[in-house]
Protein backbone atom coordinates (compact mmCIF):
# COMPACT_ATOMS: atom_id res chain seq x y z
CA UNK A 1 0.00 0.00 0.00
CA UNK A 2 1.22 3.54 -1.03
CA UNK A 3 -0.98 5.79 -0.12
CA UNK A 4 -2.94 6.75 3.25
CA UNK A 5 -6.98 7.60 3.54
CA UNK A 6 -7.52 9.32 6.31
CA UNK A 7 -10.57 8.28 8.43
CA UNK A 8 -11.69 12.34 7.95
CA UNK A 9 -13.31 11.14 4.45
CA UNK A 10 -10.25 13.44 3.13
CA UNK A 11 -7.68 11.16 0.68
CA UNK A 12 -4.65 12.36 0.98
CA UNK A 13 -1.51 10.72 -1.03
CA UNK A 14 1.94 10.25 1.11
CA UNK A 15 4.01 8.61 -0.39
CA UNK A 16 5.67 5.72 2.12
CA UNK A 17 3.24 6.05 4.54
CA UNK A 18 0.81 2.95 5.13
CA UNK A 19 -1.38 4.25 8.23
CA UNK A 20 -3.02 7.46 9.33
CA UNK A 21 -0.72 7.06 11.72
CA UNK A 22 2.47 7.07 9.57
CA UNK A 23 0.81 10.35 7.72
CA UNK A 24 0.79 12.38 10.42
CA UNK A 25 4.91 11.46 11.26
CA UNK A 26 5.33 11.96 7.98
CA UNK A 27 3.77 15.43 8.01
CA UNK A 28 5.49 16.73 11.10
CA UNK A 29 9.13 15.71 10.41
CA UNK A 30 8.39 17.81 6.95
CA UNK A 31 7.47 20.27 8.92
CA UNK A 32 10.16 20.14 11.01
CA UNK A 33 12.38 23.34 11.02
CA UNK A 34 13.60 23.72 15.00
CA UNK A 35 16.53 25.52 15.45
CA UNK A 36 17.91 23.17 17.68
CA UNK A 37 18.44 21.12 14.88
CA UNK A 38 19.29 23.28 11.92
CA UNK A 39 21.75 25.94 13.96
CA UNK A 40 23.83 22.42 15.23
CA UNK A 41 23.88 21.17 11.45
CA UNK A 42 25.27 24.22 9.87
CA UNK A 43 28.41 23.66 12.60
CA UNK A 44 29.78 21.53 9.85
CA UNK A 45 26.61 20.39 7.22
CA UNK A 46 25.65 17.25 9.43
CA UNK A 47 22.35 17.41 10.16
CA UNK A 48 21.40 15.14 13.30
CA UNK A 49 17.58 14.21 14.93
CA UNK A 50 19.59 12.44 17.61
CA UNK A 51 21.03 12.99 21.22
CA UNK A 52 24.36 13.72 22.33
CA UNK A 53 26.90 11.62 24.82
CA UNK A 54 29.83 12.03 26.13
CA UNK A 55 31.27 14.15 28.73
CA UNK A 56 31.09 18.30 28.25
CA UNK A 57 34.61 19.63 27.40
CA UNK A 58 33.92 22.97 29.33
CA UNK A 59 37.30 23.97 28.37
CA UNK A 60 36.20 24.65 25.19
CA UNK A 61 33.45 26.66 26.23
CA UNK A 62 35.07 28.98 28.43
CA UNK A 63 33.17 32.17 30.13
CA UNK A 64 29.91 32.18 29.79
CA UNK A 65 29.69 35.73 29.76
CA UNK A 66 31.87 35.87 26.53
CA UNK A 67 30.29 37.17 23.23
CA UNK A 68 31.18 33.67 21.46
CA UNK A 69 30.06 31.25 24.21
CA UNK A 70 26.78 30.61 22.72
CA UNK A 71 28.62 29.84 19.57
CA UNK A 72 30.64 27.11 21.70
CA UNK A 73 27.95 26.32 23.28
CA UNK A 74 26.15 25.31 19.91
CA UNK A 75 29.23 23.61 18.75
CA UNK A 76 29.81 21.53 22.05
CA UNK A 77 25.97 20.01 22.04
CA UNK A 78 26.76 19.26 17.75
CA UNK A 79 30.02 17.59 19.09
CA UNK A 80 28.22 15.47 21.43
CA UNK A 81 25.26 14.19 18.34
CA UNK A 82 27.91 13.21 16.57
CA UNK A 83 29.85 11.17 19.15
CA UNK A 84 27.12 9.56 19.68
CA UNK A 85 26.91 8.62 16.04
CA UNK A 86 30.50 7.44 16.02
CA UNK A 87 29.69 4.91 19.18
CA UNK A 88 26.60 3.35 16.68
CA UNK A 89 29.33 2.97 13.92
CA UNK A 90 31.61 1.24 16.03
CA UNK A 91 29.25 -0.79 17.05
CA UNK A 92 28.61 -2.21 13.63
CA UNK A 93 31.64 -4.19 13.73
CA UNK A 94 33.67 -4.62 9.85
CA UNK A 95 32.01 -3.11 7.40
CA UNK A 96 33.80 -3.34 4.15
CA UNK A 97 33.48 -0.29 1.18
CA UNK A 98 31.89 -2.38 -0.79
CA UNK A 99 29.35 -3.30 1.99
CA UNK A 100 25.37 -2.07 1.57
CA UNK A 101 24.02 -0.91 4.95
CA UNK A 102 20.69 0.04 5.94
CA UNK A 103 19.36 3.22 8.18
CA UNK A 104 16.07 3.03 9.14
CA UNK A 105 14.72 5.92 9.83
CA UNK A 106 17.22 8.67 8.43
CA UNK A 107 16.05 11.88 8.94
CA UNK A 108 18.64 14.29 7.07
CA UNK A 109 21.13 12.19 7.08
CA UNK A 110 23.80 13.19 9.23
CA UNK A 111 24.65 9.37 10.03
CA UNK A 112 24.47 8.09 6.81
CA UNK A 113 27.00 10.70 5.62
CA UNK A 114 29.22 9.50 8.64
CA UNK A 115 29.05 6.01 7.96
CA UNK A 116 30.08 6.39 4.57
CA UNK A 117 33.09 8.51 5.56
CA UNK A 118 33.65 6.15 7.98
CA UNK A 119 33.50 2.83 5.53
CA UNK A 120 33.52 4.07 1.69
CA UNK A 121 30.36 1.92 1.77
CA UNK A 122 26.62 2.14 0.36
CA UNK A 123 24.67 3.58 2.81
CA UNK A 124 20.59 3.67 1.72
CA UNK A 125 18.30 5.44 4.00
CA UNK A 126 14.39 5.38 4.68
CA UNK A 127 11.98 8.21 6.01
CA UNK A 128 8.47 8.85 5.45
CA UNK A 129 9.46 12.31 4.96
CA UNK A 130 10.16 13.78 1.21
CA UNK A 131 11.71 16.82 3.03
CA UNK A 132 13.96 14.80 5.12
CA UNK A 133 15.17 12.75 1.86
CA UNK A 134 15.96 15.83 -0.56
CA UNK A 135 17.91 17.05 1.87
CA UNK A 136 19.96 14.28 2.89
CA UNK A 137 20.09 13.59 -0.97
CA UNK A 138 20.96 17.32 -1.65
CA UNK A 139 23.72 17.29 1.05
CA UNK A 140 24.61 13.88 -0.54
CA UNK A 141 25.16 15.44 -3.51
CA UNK A 142 26.70 19.03 -2.27
CA UNK A 143 29.57 16.54 -0.45
CA UNK A 144 30.65 14.14 -4.11
CA UNK A 145 29.07 10.92 -2.10
CA UNK A 146 25.41 10.93 -3.92
CA UNK A 147 26.44 8.08 -6.03
CA UNK A 148 27.37 6.17 -1.96
CA UNK A 149 24.93 7.94 -0.10
CA UNK A 150 21.23 7.61 -0.80
CA UNK A 151 17.49 8.49 0.84
CA UNK A 152 14.27 7.80 -0.57
CA UNK A 153 10.92 8.20 1.21
CA UNK A 154 9.52 3.99 2.47
CA UNK A 155 8.10 2.57 4.91
CA UNK A 156 11.03 1.22 7.15
CA UNK A 157 8.63 -1.84 7.84
CA UNK A 158 8.53 -2.83 4.70
CA UNK A 159 11.73 -1.59 2.59
CA UNK A 160 12.51 -2.21 -1.18
CA UNK A 161 15.94 -4.14 -0.08
CA UNK A 162 16.60 -7.38 -1.36
CA UNK A 163 16.53 -10.48 1.45
CA UNK A 164 20.14 -10.17 2.87
CA UNK A 165 21.42 -7.50 1.31
CA UNK A 166 22.31 -6.13 4.52
CA UNK A 167 26.05 -6.38 5.61
CA UNK A 168 24.63 -3.99 8.78
CA UNK A 169 21.76 -1.99 9.45
CA UNK A 170 20.68 0.65 12.19
CA UNK A 171 17.72 2.82 14.02
CA UNK A 172 18.84 5.86 15.50
CA UNK A 173 16.03 7.27 17.52
CA UNK A 174 13.81 6.34 14.88
CA UNK A 175 12.07 2.87 16.62
CA UNK A 176 9.66 4.42 18.77
CA UNK A 177 7.32 4.87 16.04
CA UNK A 178 6.89 1.23 14.68
CA UNK A 179 6.22 -1.84 16.22
CA UNK A 180 9.17 -3.57 16.96
CA UNK A 181 8.30 -6.95 15.88
CA UNK A 182 7.38 -5.90 12.73
CA UNK A 183 10.23 -3.51 13.11
CA UNK A 184 12.95 -6.37 13.79
CA UNK A 185 11.06 -8.95 11.29
CA UNK A 186 12.23 -6.40 8.24
CA UNK A 187 15.88 -5.81 9.52
CA UNK A 188 16.09 -9.45 9.98
CA UNK A 189 15.06 -10.33 5.78
CA UNK A 190 17.41 -7.53 4.55
CA UNK A 191 20.54 -8.48 6.75
CA UNK A 192 22.81 -11.53 5.88
CA UNK A 193 23.24 -14.23 8.55
CA UNK A 194 25.94 -12.94 10.79
CA UNK A 195 25.19 -9.27 10.10
CA UNK A 196 24.97 -6.86 13.00
CA UNK A 197 22.18 -4.18 13.64
CA UNK A 198 22.47 -1.51 16.19
CA UNK A 199 19.70 0.41 17.88
CA UNK A 200 20.28 3.86 19.64
CA UNK A 201 17.20 4.55 21.27
CA UNK A 202 15.29 5.76 24.72
CA UNK A 203 12.74 2.62 26.17
CA UNK A 204 11.15 3.15 29.67
CA UNK A 205 12.49 0.73 32.37
CA UNK A 206 10.17 -2.05 33.02
CA UNK A 207 11.89 -1.82 36.74
CA UNK A 208 9.87 1.12 37.36
CA UNK A 209 6.99 -0.65 36.29
CA UNK A 210 4.77 1.64 33.48
CA UNK A 211 5.65 4.77 31.38
CA UNK A 212 6.49 7.79 34.36
CA UNK A 213 4.15 10.96 33.45
CA UNK A 214 7.88 11.87 31.55
CA UNK A 215 7.74 9.07 29.48
CA UNK A 216 4.34 10.21 28.42
CA UNK A 217 4.96 13.75 28.37
CA UNK A 218 8.09 12.96 25.83
CA UNK A 219 5.47 10.49 23.84
CA UNK A 220 2.94 13.46 23.51
CA UNK A 221 5.85 15.79 22.36
CA UNK A 222 6.90 14.02 19.34
CA UNK A 223 3.73 11.95 18.78
CA UNK A 224 5.61 8.98 19.25
CA UNK A 225 5.14 5.53 21.50
CA UNK A 226 8.26 4.92 23.00
CA UNK A 227 8.85 1.05 24.17
CA UNK A 228 9.92 -0.77 26.99
CA UNK A 229 14.03 -2.40 27.42
CA UNK A 230 11.48 -5.78 27.59
CA UNK A 231 9.81 -5.49 24.75
CA UNK A 232 12.90 -4.38 22.50
CA UNK A 233 15.21 -7.78 23.77
CA UNK A 234 11.94 -9.86 23.36
CA UNK A 235 10.97 -8.72 19.33
CA UNK A 236 14.60 -9.26 18.91
CA UNK A 237 14.63 -12.91 20.41
CA UNK A 238 11.56 -13.77 18.14
CA UNK A 239 13.57 -12.46 14.39
CA UNK A 240 16.80 -14.11 14.72
CA UNK A 241 18.30 -10.86 16.20
CA UNK A 242 21.00 -12.14 19.34
CA UNK A 243 21.88 -9.17 21.14
CA UNK A 244 25.64 -8.80 21.61
CA UNK A 245 26.21 -6.01 23.63
CA UNK A 246 23.45 -3.79 26.00
CA UNK A 247 25.14 -0.59 26.95
CA UNK A 248 23.21 2.12 29.21
CA UNK A 249 24.39 5.45 27.97
CA UNK A 250 21.90 7.13 30.26
CA UNK A 251 24.87 8.37 32.40
CA UNK A 252 26.63 9.57 28.89
CA UNK A 253 23.60 11.16 27.94
CA UNK A 254 23.05 13.21 31.09
CA UNK A 255 25.58 15.81 30.17
CA UNK A 256 24.30 16.64 26.68
CA UNK A 257 20.79 17.19 28.45
CA UNK A 258 22.07 19.45 31.26
CA UNK A 259 23.86 21.72 28.85
CA UNK A 260 21.07 21.53 26.52
CA UNK A 261 19.01 23.46 29.14
CA UNK A 262 21.20 25.74 29.76
CA UNK A 263 21.20 27.36 25.95
CA UNK A 264 19.01 29.55 24.33
CA UNK A 265 17.81 26.73 21.88
CA UNK A 266 15.46 24.78 24.49
CA UNK A 267 12.21 23.37 23.03
CA UNK A 268 10.81 22.70 26.42
CA UNK A 269 11.40 19.27 26.58
CA UNK A 270 14.91 18.92 28.36
CA UNK A 271 13.10 18.84 32.15
CA UNK A 272 11.49 15.27 30.92
CA UNK A 273 14.30 13.92 29.80
CA UNK A 274 16.60 15.04 32.70
CA UNK A 275 13.63 13.88 35.41
CA UNK A 276 13.01 10.35 33.52
CA UNK A 277 16.95 9.66 33.25
CA UNK A 278 17.64 10.65 36.82
CA UNK A 279 14.47 8.84 38.48
CA UNK A 280 15.20 5.78 36.40
CA UNK A 281 12.22 5.51 34.65
CA UNK A 282 13.70 5.94 31.27
CA UNK A 283 16.89 4.80 29.71
CA UNK A 284 18.94 5.46 26.79
CA UNK A 285 20.67 2.44 25.61
CA UNK A 286 22.52 1.08 22.44
CA UNK A 287 21.60 -2.77 21.86
CA UNK A 288 23.85 -4.33 19.22
CA UNK A 289 22.46 -7.55 17.93
CA UNK A 290 24.00 -10.66 15.17
CA UNK A 291 21.47 -11.88 12.53
CA UNK A 292 21.81 -15.44 13.22
C1 LIG B 1 14.10 11.34 15.49
S1 LIG B 1 14.28 11.16 13.78
C2 LIG B 1 15.86 10.33 13.69
C3 LIG B 1 16.59 10.60 12.39
C4 LIG B 1 17.96 9.97 12.23
N1 LIG B 1 17.96 8.57 12.53
C5 LIG B 1 19.01 10.69 13.02
O1 LIG B 1 19.61 10.07 13.90
O2 LIG B 1 19.28 11.86 12.74
C6 LIG B 1 13.09 9.89 13.40
C7 LIG B 1 13.06 9.48 11.96
O3 LIG B 1 12.30 8.28 11.84
C8 LIG B 1 11.58 8.36 10.65
N2 LIG B 1 10.46 7.40 10.69
C9 LIG B 1 9.49 7.26 11.62
N3 LIG B 1 8.68 6.25 11.30
C10 LIG B 1 9.12 5.74 10.12
C11 LIG B 1 8.72 4.67 9.28
N4 LIG B 1 7.65 3.91 9.55
N5 LIG B 1 9.43 4.43 8.15
C12 LIG B 1 10.51 5.19 7.83
N6 LIG B 1 10.95 6.20 8.61
C13 LIG B 1 10.27 6.47 9.74
C14 LIG B 1 11.15 9.79 10.55
O4 LIG B 1 10.75 10.09 9.22
C15 LIG B 1 12.44 10.47 10.99
O5 LIG B 1 13.29 10.61 9.89
C1 LIG C 1 15.24 9.29 22.74
C2 LIG C 1 13.87 9.54 22.20
C3 LIG C 1 12.72 9.11 22.98
C4 LIG C 1 13.74 10.14 21.00
C5 LIG C 1 12.46 10.41 20.32
C6 LIG C 1 12.75 10.60 18.86
C7 LIG C 1 13.28 11.95 18.57
C8 LIG C 1 12.25 12.92 18.24
C9 LIG C 1 14.60 12.23 18.58
C10 LIG C 1 15.26 13.55 18.38
O1 LIG C 1 14.85 14.30 17.32
P1 LIG C 1 15.23 15.84 17.18
O2 LIG C 1 16.71 16.02 17.19
O3 LIG C 1 14.50 16.35 16.02
O4 LIG C 1 14.63 16.46 18.53
P2 LIG C 1 14.98 17.88 19.19
O5 LIG C 1 14.35 18.91 18.34
O6 LIG C 1 14.42 17.77 20.58
O7 LIG C 1 16.48 18.04 19.20
MG1 LIG D 1 17.89 17.52 17.91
Amino acid sequence: MTSTELTTGTSVFIPGASSPYQGDIARYWDQEARPVNLRLGDVDGLYHHHYGIGEVDYAALGDTADSAYEKKLIAELHRLESAQTDVLLENLGAIGSGDTLVDAGCGRGGSMVMAHQRFGCNVEGVTLSAKQADFANNRARELGIGDHVRARVCNMLDTPFETGQAAASWNNESSMYVDLHDLFAEHSRILGVGGRYVTITGCWNPRYGQPSKWVSQINAHFECNIHSRREYLRAMADNRLVPQAVIDLTPATLPYWKLRATSSLVTGIEDAFINSYEDGSFQYVLIAADRV
